[in-house]
């Protein structure tokens, strides 16, 4: 596209020295390639000015910025809020992608993933073409999980605006946009035009960007002002705060949910709960541990059914979700065999207290601890924790580097013996460890293979192995005496 189309189309004076063609948009200068508009952002901890040498150097044949000072040998284009400009040359680049699209944005705290996941599942299943965009990566309407090069929820405004376009060129009708605070605050999703707004539940979390809870709640709440419609949960006081919106639906355990859920149940096998709807009362099997889960089921049916699924659609959909991979990733029942890449003590923890109730026999842990400068001082409390709240702990290695690793082992089983319980084991080979875990636990006993979840390799000394922890447990059970 000319430079004068693209400034036209923002309302913005062209530049008569010069008309480049345009093919990108980027805010940080080593990403540019000859043809792209450099925008010059003032950061938190930096100035993109400074780098308006190196952009031009790589190619770019345009500067945007708020203010430079000298002779540039391209045109240069001063706008008052860099971001913005960032994000409106993006979305005209890409010809305004969401416009085409239903989006489906989702906001809070804890749940946005597997809301998204479940969410985007049901619409495939009920053979609406989607996409997604989530922490875990984005999946394209044939169903292909894709990394993003960068570890973002929700990336910068111009990568948002090529996968939005990459989805609608594959056949999409919907998407799924993991939603983050911070992308709402710093504007990447500004021109997203987002027909559903969830929002999960608020608690306290990245108040150093945001100051204080307040401040978080109305970077969230960004969200829900800007969509069509909005699911709130009605258990959240945030979200409460939010049902003035003019055309929304509620969901939660409370009485004045409008999607709620009785009768609830957990099982080895997942949850099955009774659904209480404006779409009518239905049965629902979820197969997922943690009852939280159950909020963030009743958020993707309400979403879903308000987008045109029937009671059948939701029912089939969710009974046949398989999970985020390596995320509480359920892999059978008997015995209940559970991928997790929770590998700090806090996060195994939590994994080791929702598995506890539904575990009827004894629960297992498989857990190593990283090596080389990885948080050393981590070891010895993940051991305490996996000994204290399982009922047999076997440590193993997890990317021990350039760690011996005794050495990991020892700190970890220092850990464990401050419980006073013997429940604990060290076996250094992972594959070796998951298959001991496998093959003694009982029928009713629950296995967490904790730490590796959806990574693929394993770093042994100078050694990077390929590794599928899903694939590794799945032999385990293949090769299980049968109970
Ligand atoms: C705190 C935060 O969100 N920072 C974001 C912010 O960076 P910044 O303003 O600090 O940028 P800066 O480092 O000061 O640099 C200023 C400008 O100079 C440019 N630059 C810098 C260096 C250089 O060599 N060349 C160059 O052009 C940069 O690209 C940038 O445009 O603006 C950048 C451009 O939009 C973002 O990429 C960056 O996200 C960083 C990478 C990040 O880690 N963010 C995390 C905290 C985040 O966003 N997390 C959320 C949610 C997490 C959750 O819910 O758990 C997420 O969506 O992932
Ligand atoms: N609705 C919920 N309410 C409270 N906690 C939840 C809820 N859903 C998930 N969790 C907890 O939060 C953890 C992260 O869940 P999930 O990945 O869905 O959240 P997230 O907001 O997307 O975070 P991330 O961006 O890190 O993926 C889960 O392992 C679970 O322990």
């Amino acid at each position: 596209m000319k430079l004068s189309l693209l400034l036209s189309q923002l309302g913005l004076s062209a530049h008569p020295e010069a008309d480049p063609e345009v093919s990108a948009v980027t805010h940080n200068s080593s990403w540019v390639k000859p043809g792209a508009v450099f925008v010059a952002v003032r950061g938190l901890k930096t100035d993109g000015h400074k780098f308006i040498p190196q952009a031009l150097e790589k190619g770019a044949v345009a500067i945007v910025g708020e203010g430079f000072e000298g002779d540039l040998p391209v045109p240069y284009i001063k706008v008052e809020h860099a971001r913005h400009a960032l994000a409106d040359f993006a979305c005209v680049l890409q010809g305004h992608p969401s416009r085409a699209l239903t989006v489906v944005g989702i906001t809070g705290t804890d749940g946005k993933s597997t809301t998204s996941w479940i969410t985007y599942h049901l619409l495939q299943s009920a053979g609406k073409p989607s996409g997604l965009l989530s922490t875990v990566g984005y999946r394209t309407p044939d169903g292909v999980l894709h990394h993003f090069p960068q570890h973002l929820t929700t990336p910068d405004s111009p990568e948002i605006q090529s996968l939005l376009r990459e989805l609608l060129d594959a056949g999409a009708t919907h998407c799924v946009l993991e939603t983050s605070s911070h992308a709402l605050e710093l504007d990447r999703v500004r021109g997203v035009e987002y027909g559903v707004g969830i929002f999960t539940n608020l608690t306290p979390e990245h108040l150093d960007f945001h100051g204080d809870m307040e401040g978080y709640f109305q970077a969230k709440r960004k969200l829900i002002d800007r969509s069509r419609f909005a699911v709130l949960n009605q258990d959240d006081p945030y979200a409460r705060r939010l049902t003035d919106h003019p055309s929304h639906t509620t969901f939660g355990f409370s009485a004045e949910a409008q999607w709620r859920a009785t009768n609830l149940q957990e099982e080895a096998s997942g949850l099955n709960f009774t659904v209480v709807s404006p779409a009518g009362t239905f049965d629902v099997v979820l197969p997922m541990i943690g009852q939280f889960n159950v909020l963030n089921a009743l958020a993707a049916m309400a979403t879903a059914h308000h987008l045109g699924l029937s009671i059948p659609e939701l029912q089939k959909g969710l009974a046949s979700f398989q999970g985020i991979p390596g995320r509480m990733q359920l892999l059978s029942s008997h015995p209940r065999v559970m991928v997790d890449f929770a590998h700090t003590p806090p996060s195994l923890e939590k994994a080791l207290e929702v598995l506890r109730p539904s575990t009827t026999g004894k629960l297992w842990v498989v857990v190593g601890s990283a090596g080389g400068n990885r948080d050393p001082l981590k070891r010895a409390p993940l051991g305490e924790v996996a000994s204290r709240l399982s009922d047999q702990a076997i440590f193993t290695e997890e990317d021990c580097r350039d760690t011996p690793i005794q050495e990991i082992l020892q700190e970890m089983e220092r850990g464990a013996s401050s419980t006073g319980n013997q429940n604990y084991r060290s076996i250094a080979d992972r594959r070796t460890a998951i298959q001991e875990a496998i093959h003694q636990a009982g029928p009713e006993d629950t296995v967490l293979l904790a730490g590796k979840g959806p990574e693929d390799t394993l770093e042994r000394a100078s050694e990077t192995l390929p590794w599928d922890e899903v694939a590794e447990a799945l032999q385990a059970l293949g090769t299980r005496k049968p109970s």
